[in-house]
């Protein structure tokens, strides 16, 4: 691991010690260690089946992990559960089975929160964003184009003004001007005060809004440092080899 995530931080947003987890009788994730740190992007990277979103499934708890530790503010958050990661602030734009295609715009998002109250707050901060969404709260899910999906997705996510942000491959198959929305309402985010970690494939995308990185191998940190001049090609090298 690079110098830059061994040094010390007052206290990491989210932290990982030594975990391990996995499926059945398979560990995916082995002994891994990471620190996040409060109000960062954080991009994660590898290649394909590497373990990234088993790890992001561990941290939200959907996973259990078998050995280690995660902390969330210094607090540890290991055993918690699903439930008790959202109620401290965490959510979650998985890359699989996203939304709920048979309900409405509005009622996927309404999902994500407490009550209509929270809703109408929540809808006028994503407006902002994906002004789409405006004309559309009636719409089923799935019939939104692919696009207009990950951006519904994304914007689910923001709806509870997380503290925390786990993004996973949100995009893949997108055209390069919602790439830049999203860009664009995830560094907004971040200057709001949230502090994201996001899986991505797509290197211009994700080292563009990035703070640091880190790629995974086999379920372990490979490599990590902070955005500098040289991590393209650095990430390249790794997802070459
Ligand atoms: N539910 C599951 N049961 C058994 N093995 C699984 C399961 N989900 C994932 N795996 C295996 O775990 C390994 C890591 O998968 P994971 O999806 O975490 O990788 P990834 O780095 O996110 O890959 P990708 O970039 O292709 O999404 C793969 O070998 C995969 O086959």
């Amino acid at each position: 691991m690079s110098e830059v995530l061994e040094t010390p931080v007052t206290t990491a947003k989210l932290a990982l010690e030594g975990v391990t987890s996995g499926y059945g009788h398979v560990e995916i994730i082995k002994d891994l260690s990471l620190e996040v740190r409060p109000g960062e992007i954080f991009a994660l990277m590898g290649k394909n089946g590497m373990g990234k979103t088993t790890l992001l499934k561990t941290i939200v708890g959907l996973l259990p992990a078998r050995r280690g530790r995660i902390l969330l503010d210094g607090a540890d958050v290991t055993k918690r559960g699903p439930k008790a990661l959202v109620d401290r602030g965490v959510a979650y734009a998985p890359q699989e089975q996203p939304l709920f295609q048979d309900l409405s715009i509005r009622d996927n998002l309404r999902l994500a929160l407490p009550s209509d109250k929270a809703l109408a707050a929540g809808l006028e901060r994503v407006y902002g964003h994906f002004p789409f969404l405006a004309d559309r709260l009636a719409q089923k899910a799935g019939t939104l184009s692919g696009g207009e999906q990950k951006m519904l997705i994304i914007a689910r996510a923001m709806m509870t003004e997380p503290d925390l942000l786990l993004i996973d491959e949100i995009s893949e198959g997108l055209q390069p001007t919602v790439i830049e929305r999203i860009a664009a309402a995830l560094k907004d985010e971040r200057a709001n005060g949230t502090t994201i970690l996001i899986v991505e494939q797509h290197l211009a995308f994700v080292l563009g809004i990035a703070d640091r990185w880190a790629v995974m191998k086999l379920g372990q940190i490979d490599d990590a440092g902070a955005i500098g001049p040289d991590t393209e090609a650095r990430v390249l090298e790794h997802l070459r080899l």
